[in-house]
């Protein structure tokens, strides 16, 4: 039997990771955290292929408006983001748009308004890694274009901007750590920070999709919903619309001749 190597994991061209090969992965694909969403999304694809979820990664592909579109989660942060980006990569994808939530830093981004990244900062560890090999967290402009053009299309709001990406959601977004004896709390400010330095938003991984995509060559964007605002304090409970619409619109800007193959 074939020996395995430690250095590339990959068996008969399927990676240690997704659950695919050869063939599966579309040019385009979308990108969002949450395994559950790719089922929740499944329904507004036609002639769709599940290829099942292993860890936090479920992907299908389909077609969206008569283009080939893969749908693969990222699981919440750094790590398994580039694993899902690296191994998309190397079965067939070039264009990638993560489509994901993010609470918006500006009172008037209210909940249910989308916004087209055009720039991450925030230093997350795998963002810092990916610089040494040439990674900047920058969009491509005419994806993120393509994005806010699509949006108008559909009469959404979708408006440019610059996020920070975190690598901790409750200290590193000043969520209160509350502990059940009433004990410290702990908190460095990082909103604040954030605002001061011109983010609109917040979330967990922009900053790794447009770094690590750059450097290993893909097309990247980033177009997230609006669930929270921490300005206001609302939260949007029920996201499902939001969603839907994620796809409406990257599936919109993916079909537009503006925006490449
Ligand atoms: O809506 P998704 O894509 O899951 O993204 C956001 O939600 C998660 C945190 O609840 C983080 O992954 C953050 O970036
Ligand atoms: O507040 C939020 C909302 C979505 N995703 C995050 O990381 N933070």
């Amino acid at each position: 039997m074939a020996r395995t190597s430690a250095a590339f994991p990959w068996k008969n061209g399927r990676p240690p990771h997704l659950p695919c090969g050869p063939g599966d992965i579309a040019e385009n694909v979308l990108t969002p955290g949450d395994p559950d969403r790719v089922a929740l999304l499944a329904d507004m694809l036609e002639d769709v292929q599940d290829f099942g979820r292993k860890r936090e990664f479920a992907v299908i592909t389909g077609s969206y408006e008569g283009k080939r579109l893969t749908i693969c989660s990222t699981g919440i942060g750094g790590p398994s983001t580039e694993i899902a980006l690296v191994e998309l990569a190397m079965l067939g994808a070039r264009r990638v748009i993560r489509i994901g939530g993010m609470s918006a830093l500006v009172a008037e981004y209210t909940v249910g308004s989308f916004i087209a990244v055009d720039r991450a900062i925030g230093d997350t560890g795998t963002a810092m890694t990916y610089r040494a090999a040439g990674g900047e967290a920058k969009a491509l402009p005419q994806i993120t274009r393509g994005l806010v053009a699509a949006a108008a299309e559909l009469g959404l709001t979708c408006r440019p901007g610059m996020v920070a990406s975190t690598d901790s959601y409750y200290f590193g977004q000043d969520r209160r750590y509350r502990p059940l004896d009433g004990g410290a709390d702990i908190s460095a400010n990082f909103i604040d920070r954030f605002q001061a330095q011109g983010a609109v938003g917040v979330e967990m991984e922009s900053e790794i999709t447009l770094t690590v995509g750059g450097a290993i060559g893909l097309e990247t964007g980033c177009l997230l919903g609006v669930h929270g605002n921490r300005a206001t304090d609302d939260w949007l409970d029920d996201y499902e619309a939001t969603q839907r619409n994620l796809l409406r619109i990257a599936g919109r800007a993916f079909s537009s001749t503006k925006m490449g193959t």
